[in-house]
């Protein structure tokens, strides 16, 4: 049975859009009337498509559906998998009324929505996220695109969907380790813009972690309001965005050393938010009481608290050079002014700096 538990609106004008968040969504809302034409081209992965494809294609009655199924995992957003989704466009005529929908995590999310921005020259497409990550996260905001071998997300556009299709049924069958994931973007906004969020996020961690079904719903609707708030007030990353970013240009550079591998997105981030709570206090921001707050909140998580083994400060350097906040060579962070703010420096001492990469590597 299909229950809505909210929905939100991101607004940026003409290209404004409507987050559905619920249960039984997922073939039981109708998602045609965001479909411009006639045809719907779903891009999904192995492991979803078993689960969602046809429920999935339920959304979109009326319409004529294609699917293009890609390989699973995070070292396949890159070019030749992109490429893939263009072959299948082509290959089953699809035009420029053509609607793109992404079935699946942010993997797909992001390289779906890249296919979108880029098919002659740009169609519309919706998002429908299934982990948790990518219902919190990678779905609401526009940011697109693929991995570089040596930069995270370095190729890519803005190119917002015309709705965002939450349905928290299928968080059922996502496996712990991609839960725990999710929690790092989740806990993110408590630590950027959100301290009543924090608190209420000590209070129900268990909960999330037990997929208990309204913590999850809750926890959803409360960071899709802070990126739907923030993406609007700045959609292109021209400043107050990049504080989505805190803990990512470690994270980056973790998941780029690891190759796109064997660590989350998520883990990496919530690592790399724990190093940037480090370094916030160690620049005289924040307390090292409520750094360690942000950190016994994110271990409880069930998330890692130290960098690669074997990843030395120099790689570190060498990785975050090339983060996309960096201007004119000089590396900009994200960092914390409380628990609850935060705030994008360029002024972070090289000492400091080195002072918590020497605490997370070993
Ligand atoms: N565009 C943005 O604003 C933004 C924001 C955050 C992250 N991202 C990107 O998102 C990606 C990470 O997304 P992710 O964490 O969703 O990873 P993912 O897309 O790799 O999905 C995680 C795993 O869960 C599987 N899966 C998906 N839904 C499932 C379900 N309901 N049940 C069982 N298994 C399921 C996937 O097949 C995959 O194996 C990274 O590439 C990151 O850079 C983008
Ligand atoms: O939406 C944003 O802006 C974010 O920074 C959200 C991040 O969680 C996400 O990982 C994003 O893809 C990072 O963007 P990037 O520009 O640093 O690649
Ligand atoms: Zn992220």
């Amino acid at each position: 049975m299909q229950k809505i538990y909210r929905e939100l609106r991101v607004d940026l004008g003409e290209r404004s859009y409507p987050i559905v968040i619920g249960s039984g969504l997922m073939g039981g809302y109708d998602l045609s009337p965001y479909v411009a034409g006639t045809q719907v081209m779903i891009v999904t992965n192995e492991t979803v498509a078993p689960l969602y494809l046809d429920s999935a294609k339920a959304s979109f009655p009326g319409k004529s559906v294609d699917v293009v199924v890609l390989p699973d995992g995070e070292k396949y957003k890159e070019w030749q998998t992109l490429n893939r989704i263009f072959d299948a466009l082509l290959e089953n005529r699809h035009t420029r009324k053509t609607t793109i929908a992404a079935l699946g995590g942010g993997v797909i999310g992001d390289m779906a929505g890249f296919a979108a921005a880029c098919y002659q020259r740009g169609v519309p497409f919706i998002q429908m996220p299934t982990t948790l990550l990518s219902q919190v996260d990678s779905s609401v905001g526009g940011k697109t695109g693929i991995n570089h071998p040596l930069g995270k997300n370095m190729v890519g556009a803005f190119h917002q969907p015309q709705a965002v299709l939450i349905d928290t049924d299928t968080l059922k069958t996502l496996p712990p380790r991609e839960v725990s994931a999710g929690l790092a973007e989740v806990i993110k906004y408590g630590l950027i813009r959100d301290e009543p969020f924090l608190g209420w996020l000590e209070g129900n961690m268990q909960a999330l972690l037990d997929l208990d079904p309204e913590a999850q719903a809750e926890a959803i609707f409360r960071s899709c309001r802070c990126k739907a708030d923030v993406v609007a007030l700045d959609e292109k990353e021209g400043g107050l965005r990049a504080i989505l970013n805190l803990g990512h240009t470690f994270g980056h550079a973790i998941e780029t050393h690891a190759g796109y591998g064997n660590w989350l997105h998520g883990e990496a981030v919530g690592t790399g938010m724990m190093m940037a709570a480090d370094l916030s206090v160690r620049e005289g921001c924040i307390t090292a009481v409520e750094r360690d707050r942000a950190v016994d909140l994110i271990r409880r998580a069930r998330l890692p608290d130290m960098a690669p083994a074997g990843m030395s400060q120099a790689r570190f350097m060498d990785l975050m050079a090339v983060d996309k906040k960096n201007v004119d060579g000089s590396l900009r962070l994200v960092l914390l002014k409380s628990l609850g703010e935060a705030y994008v420096t360029g002024d972070a001492s090289p000492d400091s700096l080195r002072a918590t990469l020497q605490a997370f590597i070993h």
